[in-house]
């Protein structure tokens, strides 16, 4: 028998990110090849035409497993019942700019659509923040949400897995093994040049990848300001920030989830259990396992000076943008 369909919201859906996206869902990328879904597109009202336009493209596939879709500027209409919550639209930044700085222009975004979830999403969606700053975003969505008491906070994430990505392509260049041979990899922290790729656990077939490269001035002059500044760099040069690449971090942030990892690590951006030191609630990449629609924390990892500094660096970040939308959040 057939499964039933699962409604799946994704906001900016006229957006560059979004027309990366959306097919991609329609063809169980992100579900599963047996799992059909009902796409609900939110966009502001002047995006409405080019959503049309995007619905046009996707029906013009014929995708089985797409069983229907709607598009709203209504936030209310786009998470009712959503099982899966993807909140792309936001601003991008532009060249010169740190994602902090979108921090007051798209804030505002995330206490109405956090309401939004709050109160008409299924009491189970699983929330993926895309839109930057997306960790602090994401903070907002879940305080937000919670005033509600229907979808619990550890069901609303942020994206740290394009920066997991970008690190694993990075390894798999220097140590010279294929990507797919790599495990074990966490990048902890903001989706901001303060993250921590931490490299000291990643194996390639049994070996000890840092032990591999065995050079340490690489790590911390060339590998973490590679992936700290990757975004900035792609700005630089195609005018535009990252889309497909972000599309597909939020694809595999969302199956990895939903489908399980099978004991291999992948980074999260959750809130903060108190897990590491690190303040409960706060939204902050950890290493985690998924298994049946849940994930956990991969705890005991050594954590040593340098690791610690890096950890420290970053979560400072977080709860400085945490101060800058305390009002916000009444
Ligand atoms: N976390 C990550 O790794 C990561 C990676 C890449 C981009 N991003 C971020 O994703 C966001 C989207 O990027 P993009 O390139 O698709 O931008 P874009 O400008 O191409 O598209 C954004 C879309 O969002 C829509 N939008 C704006 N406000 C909205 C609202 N309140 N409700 C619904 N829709 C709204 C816009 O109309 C537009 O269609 C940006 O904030 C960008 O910085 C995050
Ligand atoms: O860097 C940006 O502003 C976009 C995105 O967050 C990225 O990392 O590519």
């Amino acid at each position: 028998m057939s499964k039933a369909p699962v409604r799946v919201a994704v906001t900016g859906a006229a957006g560059q990110i979004g027309y990366s996206l959306l097919f991609r869902i329609a063809s169980g990328e992100m579900l599963g090849k047996d799992q059909p879904v009902i796409l609900q597109l939110l966009d502001l009202p002047h995006a409405q035409k080019a959503v049309k336009g995007v619905m046009m493209e996707l029906e013009d596939c014929a995708f089985p497993l797409l069983a229907g879709m709607i598009a709203t500027d209504d936030p209310n209409v786009a998470f009712k019942d959503a099982k899966v919550a993807l909140l792309v639209g936001a601003r991008p930044r532009g060249p010169g700019m740190e994602r902090k700085d979108l921090l007051t222009e798209n804030a505002k975004i995330f206490t109405v659509q956090g309401a939004a979830i709050g109160q008409y999403a299924d009491p189970d969606c699983k929330v993926l923040v895309v839109g930057n700053p997306c960790n602090t975003n994401a903070y907002i969505a879940k305080e937000v949400a919670q005033k509600y008491g229907r979808v619990p906070a550890k069901n609303f994430t942020g994206m740290l897995r394009l920066d997991h990505n970008r690190a694993l392509s990075q390894l798999a260049a220097k140590s010279g093994r294929d990507v797919s041979s790599l495990k074990s990899l966490v990048v902890w922290g903001n989706h901001s040049p303060t993250m921590y790729a931490d490299y000291r656990f990643v194996t390639s077939n049994g070996d000890n990848v840092k032990g591999l490269i065995n050079d340490e001035a690489w790590n911390k002059d060339v590998f973490l300001p590679t992936v700290g500044k990757r975004g900035a760099a792609i700005i630089e040069a195609r005018g535009l920030s990252s889309a497909a690449s972000a599309a597909n971090a939020a694809i595999d942030h969302i199956h990895d989830w939903v489908l399980g990892t099978n004991g291999e690590w992948v980074t999260m951006g959750i809130p903060s259990d108190g897990s590491y030191g690190i303040p409960e609630g706060i939204i902050y990449g950890f290493p985690v396992t998924t298994e049946n629609g849940e994930y956990k924390i991969v705890q005991g990892l050594e954590i040593d000076a340098f690791s610690r500094e890096r950890m420290t660096h970053t979560l400072n970040e977080l709860l400085e943008e945490r101060e800058g939308v305390k009002d916000l959040l009444g």
